[in-house]
């Protein structure tokens, strides 16, 4: 059916006030920080992946300043699986002999890395690759995985205990779009592999970012998962804390990264879904935001 001309005002309309939507975060916005992470299972889509891209270009255009650490799990399996070499994870950390690592590195820094970095730079000379072993970004130190309440050693995976951030700096104030892979040594140079999930929420917290958004591939945290009316669209630090031990182990370092960023000084961190094309924008830009909502603290409930 042709649009009529009330139809054709009623959409300029509705479309105009989507832009005058965005206009109160575009202002409170401006100059801002904001570190995503992008996951794996977020990123095996052609389509989503030239969205987030455009999103990228979109918020830098914007006049905020984003920086986008990646995951690859799925990518790593699937390389892994092609080398003919068996992957294990153990409470959501995989286990990483040397030779696993070898890979890591390769996929992360040489595969998945280089795509985004492409992907963006279609728009135009945003984007920058760079690992945790670039200008001392990250130093790991070795941790175990906690299954069933024990440790367990799982190799060469790392924690971040030290960011670098100048490096991250320099690219943000020449407008460049830094994306960052997550491998990084130790104080002796031995390169562990680190969770992106984490080194998300350690960096973000280096760089005094405004938002830490982390893009998955379910809508946001269930408090009872799979139960799919216990989606929570905000709780606080202390809420989360008393939730951790109780998630599985796809969500461990996610809400980790996300109380650690609001505990280090972030002012909101988010989980939403990869998913949905654009996921990102409707997050900054709308007033209904999309996802779950991390605060500090119940007094930060109406900033
Ligand atoms: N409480 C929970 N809320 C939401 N998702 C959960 C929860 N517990 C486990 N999950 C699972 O965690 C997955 C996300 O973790 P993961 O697969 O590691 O994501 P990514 O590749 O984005 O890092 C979801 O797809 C879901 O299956
Ligand atoms: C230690 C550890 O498990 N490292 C992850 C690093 C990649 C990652 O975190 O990727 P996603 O965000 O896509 O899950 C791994 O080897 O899969």
């Amino acid at each position: 059916m042709t649009p009529t001309p009330a139809d054709r005002l009623a959409t300029a309309a509705e479309k105009a006030s989507v832009l005058v939507e965005a206009l109160p975060w575009l202002e409170r916005f401006h100059g801002a920080t904001v570190v995503i992470k992008y996951g794996g299972n977020a990123m095996v889509d052609d389509e989503l992946k030239a969205a987030f891209a455009q999103d990228m270009v979109f918020l830098r255009l914007a006049g905020l300043h984003p920086v986008i650490v990646h995951g690859g799990g799925p990518q790593i399996t699937s390389m892994l699986d092609r080398l003919g070499m068996a992957g294990e994870f153990r409470g959501g950390l995989r286990v990483t002999t040397p030779e696993t690592l070898d890979v890591v590195r390769m996929v992360l820094v040489g595969q998945v890395g280089r795509e985004l970095v492409g992907l963006i730079n279609k728009h135009g000379p945003h984007a920058v690759g760079m690992s945790g072993e670039d200008a001392q970004l990250f130093t790991a130190a070795r941790r175990t995985a906690t299954v069933d309440g024990e440790p367990v050693d799982v190799g060469l995976v790392g924690d971040v205990v030290a960011v670098n951030p100048d490096a991250v700096l320099d690219l943000i104030s020449a407008g460049r779009i830094p994306v960052v892979s997550t491998v990084a040594p130790d104080v002796d140079g031995v390169v562990h592999n680190v969770n992106a999930d984490t080194a998300a929420g350690a960096l973000a917290v280096a760089l005094g970012a405004e938002k830490l958004v982390v893009l998955t591939d379910v809508e946001g945290l269930y408090t009872d998962w799979p139960d799919r009316s216990s989606l929570v669209s905000r709780l606080d630090a202390d809420q989360l804390e008393e939730l951790l031990p109780g998630l599985a182990s796809g969500m461990v370092p996610k809400m980790e990264a996300c109380l650690r960023a609001v505990r280090g000084g972030v002012p909101r961190a988010h989980v939403i879904d990869g998913r949905l094309a654009h996921s990102v924008l409707l997050e900054v830009f709308t007033s209904a935001g999309v996802g779950t909502m991390v605060l500090p603290g119940k007094e930060d409930e109406n900033a």
